[in-house]
């Protein structure tokens, strides 16, 4: 079901529409904010409160605002972090994951309590919580039917959702603007696209500028369409620091892998997908490189051809139902924020990798921000 919904028009139009919603309200108003002061801004941060915000739209309606100055504290967000932490560090029974899961059943249960009160006194929802909800219809009657799937699935589909959109986009993004802080090359190209598209919808640049001057501007998805080099760079930063960077498979049937190795049946195999990204034999030898061009043929088309090496979504049948959104959140947050801002990496910040289910960073993205001077 979900599988339909994440494919259907009306689920990408809220995608988007919510994703520039909140750039518009909070993301650049806030960081507006910290270049005023002067602030240094954990990026990491920032990005995942977009990202849960987004995705907890999406899933539950409503609204979530944990991305305004004050960043103010979040008991669910806290608790799903550390849940997560006590199950990599395999603390199942530790008082840490009791306590997280109590806070997420609370909230969890306490949503899906509200909204089923909101449907049954026929209040309109295009969330997925609801069409998970009424997803058993009388067919006489099309209204929910009693046999409504029971609360646990529903927390814990909700749990699966807000987890996978928020820590896996946030990273992503996270990660995008620490590789561009190294590559201004790359940055030159992207700003280059983004002003060829306003150009080309406005006919002349004039328009922009007043745009520009009037507010900050925000990209919305028809703007986006077409971004190749953008789409590129955001697959290149996908590859070398995907979100999930291991994954994990079970053999069902004793089988032999292309290269002729059998693997017998109960054999774990751990793929890393970070490491995949450094092999030269995969990725040729500028594999370490930042290098966007590898997805771009030579008509300046995106190229399928590093598909077919590329996990970071998986693939087969159990691969990630939000890779567009994903794409959509990304871009929409990359342009807009590239656009209208210099993003500065705070001197002497170290930026690596922790070691962890999701590939956030150790120290977090600290940044300063800086207003950009028009572009056009
Ligand atoms: C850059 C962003 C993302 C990356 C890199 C990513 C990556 C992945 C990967 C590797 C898997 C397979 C996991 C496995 O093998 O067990 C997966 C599954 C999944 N992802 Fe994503 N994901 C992203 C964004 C999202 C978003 C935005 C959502 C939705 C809100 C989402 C929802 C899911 C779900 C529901 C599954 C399970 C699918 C199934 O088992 O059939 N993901 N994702």
């Amino acid at each position: 079901m979900a599988h339909t919904r994440f494919t259907s028009k009306t689920f990408r139009n809220n995608v988007a529409s919510v994703s520039h919603t909140i750039v518009q309200d909070a993301l650049l108003p806030l960081l507006s904010h910290a270049a005023k002061h002067d602030w240094v801004v954990d990026l990491e941060d920032i990005f995942l409160r977009f990202t849960y915000d987004s995705t907890f739209r999406v899933i539950f309606g409503g609204n979530s605002n944990n991305l305004s100055i004050e960043l103010p504290d979040n008991e669910l967000l806290k608790a799903i972090d550390d849940g997560t932490e006590a199950m990599c560090l395999k603390l199942g029974k530790e008082k840490k994951l009791i306590e997280a899961s109590k806070i997420i059943d609370k909230h969890l249960f306490g949503y899906i309590f509200s909204k089923r009160e909101e449907l049954n006194r026929g209040v309109e929802a295009n969330d997925l919580l609801a069409a998970y909800m009424t997803s058993h219809k009388n067919p006489t009657t099309s209204k929910p039917t009693s046999s409504t799937l029971d609360d646990k699935f529903l927390r814990d589909t909700a749990l699966t959702f807000l987890f996978a959109g928020r820590d896996s986009t946030g990273t992503a993004l996270t990660w995008f603007f620490w590789l561009i802080s190294k590559s201004p090359g790359v940055e030159e190209i992207i700003l280059q696209e983004l002003k060829e598209v306003l150009a080309s919808k406005h006919g002349s640049g004039d328009i922009g500028i007043d745009e520009k001057k009037a507010s900050l501007k925000v990209f919305n998805a028809e703007e986006l369409k077409g971004l190749v080099y953008l789409h590129a760079a955001l697959c290149e930063t996908l590859r070398l620091y995907p979100p999930l960077p291991m994954n994990r498979r079970i053999v069902v049937n004793e089988d032999v892998l292309p290269n002729g190795t059998v693997v017998k049946q109960g054999t774990k195999i751990l793929i890393s997908y970070y490491a995949m990204a450094r092999m030269e034999w995969v990725w040729g030898e500028d594999c370490h490189e930042l290098k966007p061009e590898r997805w771009i043929d030579e008509t300046g088309k995106l190229s399928p051809e590093p598909l077919t090496k590329f996990f970071t979504f998986n693939a087969g049948i159990r691969n990630c139902i939000g890779k567009d959104m994903a794409f959509t959140q990304m871009k929409v947050v990359v342009a807009s924020v590239m656009f209208n801002f210099e993003v500065g990496l705070l001197e002497g910040h170290v930026v690596k990798p922790k070691p962890s289910l999701v590939l956030h960073t150790k120290h977090g993205l600290k940044v300063r921000i800086k207003e950009r001077a028009s572009l056009i």
